[in-house]
């Protein structure tokens, strides 16, 4: 075991973690006792953050004591967290051969960026779906503050409201590069065999590839994945200039990086300062492994450092082809990128 490098062993032990804390942000949500609690303005924190995040930092520094770890949420209490305790590796990946570039990385080299709960704002959304058999709760939601008629409807439509867009993510870097990440998707359904499956985790690695999900090329016709509420007058100004056919809105810059990876999308476009390093630390390593790029709208690499400010100021610009990635940034005007850069 211990001849395996630490890079693969911790990124078996971050796909079992991840797996535990999405279990953990699905009992949070059954049990129905969010306790939300607003950080900023558009800004929220659950009990599953909080819980989540507890169960990922707790059991990678048990496991990685020299290791720096560096959770979306303060207070990284890790005591009384015994419960929370996972010990497991994914055998798949302890299987994987560490390209040569990574063999000799040790604990002291690694910063993880960990994001227990990504899509807070969908994830609040989709308690709403909690009494769905109930009409009564239907006709109290008609007059819900934060629900417009047009979300009304799509709850309505779907089974699960934006609970897909909820993900767990954990970045693993090494010289400020994201060289290793996971997506875990708490809710994502799937059928194997005759068995109803519910959550799936999608992996990462430089040199090595990607797992847990199927590859996808981009969409024939230009698509732009971009937020679903964080939006505003520069955010929609940076998607007007793309020429897009379609704009898919959804919740989380995991959930947008899945969009790429699978194909539903072909540009993440969010021209903005609200997304964090570790909003973009997992879901970058996994793009960059699978041939894509992620970087701020003036085209520069993030860089993972523990000492890094937390937020990504300058925004986010993605694509799973790195043409498709040259062509977002060829039509961002000037303007844009200084009022950004501001
Ligand atoms: N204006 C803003 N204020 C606070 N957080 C923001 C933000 N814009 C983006 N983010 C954060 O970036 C992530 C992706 O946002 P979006 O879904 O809008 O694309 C979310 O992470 P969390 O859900 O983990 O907080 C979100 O909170
Ligand atoms: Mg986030």
């Amino acid at each position: 075991m211990s001849s395996v490098p630490v890079l693969i062993r911790l990124l078996a032990s971050s796909v079992s973690v991840a797996n535990r804390a999405g279990k953990i942000v699905r009992d949070v949500m059954s049990k129905g006792e969010l306790g939300i609690v607003e950080k900023g303005k558009d800004d929220y924190q659950t009990e599953a953050d909080r819980s989540a995040q507890r169960c990922i930092i707790a059991s990678l520094s048990a496991q990685y004591p020299k290791i720096n770890i560096i959770g979306e949420e303060d207070g990284n209490q890790i005591q009384d967290s015994n419960e929370y305790l996972v010990m497991d590796s994914d055998q798949e990946i302890l299987a994987i051969n560490c390209p040569e570039s990574l063999k000799g990385v040790e604990e002291k080299d690694i910063v993880v960026w960990v994001d227990p709960l990504d899509g807070t704002a969908e994830y609040t959304q989709g308690a709403l779906m909690l009494k769905r058999d109930s009409w009564e709760h239907w006709k109290s939601l008609l007059s819900h503050p934060f629900i417009s008629m047009k979300w009304y409807l799509s709850l309505l439509q779907s089974n699960y409201g934006f609970l897909e867009h909820v993900t767990v993510l954990i970045g693993i870097s090494v010289n400020e590069r994201p060289v290793a990440g996971v997506i875990h998707q708490p809710y994502y359904k799937n059928v194997v065999g005759s068995d109803k499956i519910i959550g799936r985790t999608i992996w990462g690695l430089q040199e090595v590839g990607v797992g847990g999900f199927t590859l996808a090329p981009p969409p024939d016709s230009l698509v732009i994945t971009t937020t679903r509420s964080h939006s505003n007058a520069i955010v929609e100004n940076a998607l007007q200039v793309m020429n897009a056919q379609q704009i898919l809105r959804v919740g989380g810059a995991g959930y947008k990086v899945l969009q790429l990876l699978e194909g539903k999308a072909s540009i993440y476009v969010f021209a903005s300062p609200g997304c964090k390093k570790w909003d973009t630390c997992g879901p970058e390593a996994i793009l960059s492994a699978a041939g894509g790029k992620l970087t701020d709208i003036l085209g520069n690499h993030y860089k993972y450092g523990a000492s890094e400010s937390r937020p990504n100021k300058t925004g986010v610009l993605a694509a799973v082809y790195e043409d498709l990635h040259s062509y977002a940034l060829s039509r961002i005007p000037q303007e844009l990128k200084d009022e950004l850069a501001k």
